[in-house]
């Protein structure tokens, strides 16, 4: 076990073979989140039950409201449930101390978002050098991973440029990379082509789908978009906190 981990409480459904199926790097078991309190009370999710194998690229898709980033924002650690247990890679996050939560989220989960999420003020090797440098990774190992992993994305001509000079397909590759350069073995992604134009969308969908196989990690990436759905291994539907289709991968 990972040492930075070494507090969890590992319930017994941690990161297990399930029935010989292989391991749900994610595995959550009653998932309640209420909003407020009273009659102004809304619960955005009613008792989610959800397994996401290890590998595994999974699409959410749900209309507006439905969940989806309240969902992810749990599962990351960004946000508490107000019931239910979440497991990633085995390890409770519902059980754990914000501080472990906040080592998890540097260590073995990135986030992807709808908006890029960059730094205005830096260029893209600085923006992609962000969680390394929260790792405290030495300068010379800090700038060959984040050359790589910028080559990778097919930003390697524009290392220098500050997010205002890129196009908004290029600053997704920004956030992308800056998402993969620290090796998280669950990639969240809300909505990450929901500000791009049909095709950069459909260009970046298939660049994470890519990279997630390429790197085998895990991945949950949030929707509206039903043209991007095919490139998942599993589509997963929720409407009004619950989940209403997709329970079973594919054929895998
Ligand atoms: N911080 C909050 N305070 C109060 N209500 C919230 C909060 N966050 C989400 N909600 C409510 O919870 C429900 C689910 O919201 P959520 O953002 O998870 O949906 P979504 O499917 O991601 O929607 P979208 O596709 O529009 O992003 C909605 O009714 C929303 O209004």
């Amino acid at each position: 076990m990972n040492e930075a981990f070494a507090n969890d409480v590992r319930g017994p459904q941690g990161a297990v073979d399930i029935a010989g199926r292989g391991t749900a790097y994610v595995q959550v078991r009653g998932l309640v989140r209420t909003f407020g309190s009273g009659a102004t009370a809304v619960t955005a999710l009613h008792g989610i039950d959800l397994e996401v194998w290890a590998g595994e690229f999974v699409a959410v898709k749900g209309r507006s409201g439905s969940g989806k980033t309240t969902l992810l924002n749990i599962l990351g650690g960004l946000d508490r449930a107000d019931g239910g247990t979440v497991f990633v890679d085995g390890h409770e996050v519902t059980a754990m101390s914000d501080a472990d939560v906040l080592r998890m989220r540097r260590e073995r989960v990135a986030y992807v978002f709808q908006g890029f999420g960059l730094l205005p003020i830096l260029t893209a090797r600085e923006n992609v050098g962000v969680p390394l440098r929260l790792k405290k990774v030495a300068p010379a190992e800090r700038e060959r991973r984040v050359v790589e992993v910028l080559e990778r994305v097919g930003l390697g001509a524009h290392l220098n440029q500050t997010p205002a000079e890129l196009s908004g397909g290029q600053q997704q590759r920004v956030g992308l990379a800056r998402a993969l350069v620290a090796d998280p073995g669950l990639l969240l992604a809300d909505e990450p082509t929901g500000q791009l134009d049909s095709g950069t969308a459909r260009e970046i969908m298939q660049l994470i789908a890519e990279l997630v196989r390429d790197i085998g990690m895990t991945a949950i990436v949030t929707t509206h978009d039903p043209v991007l759905l095919s490139v998942a291994d599993r589509v997963i539907e929720i409407a009004d906190g619950r989940i209403v289709g997709g329970f079973e991968e594919p054929g895998i």
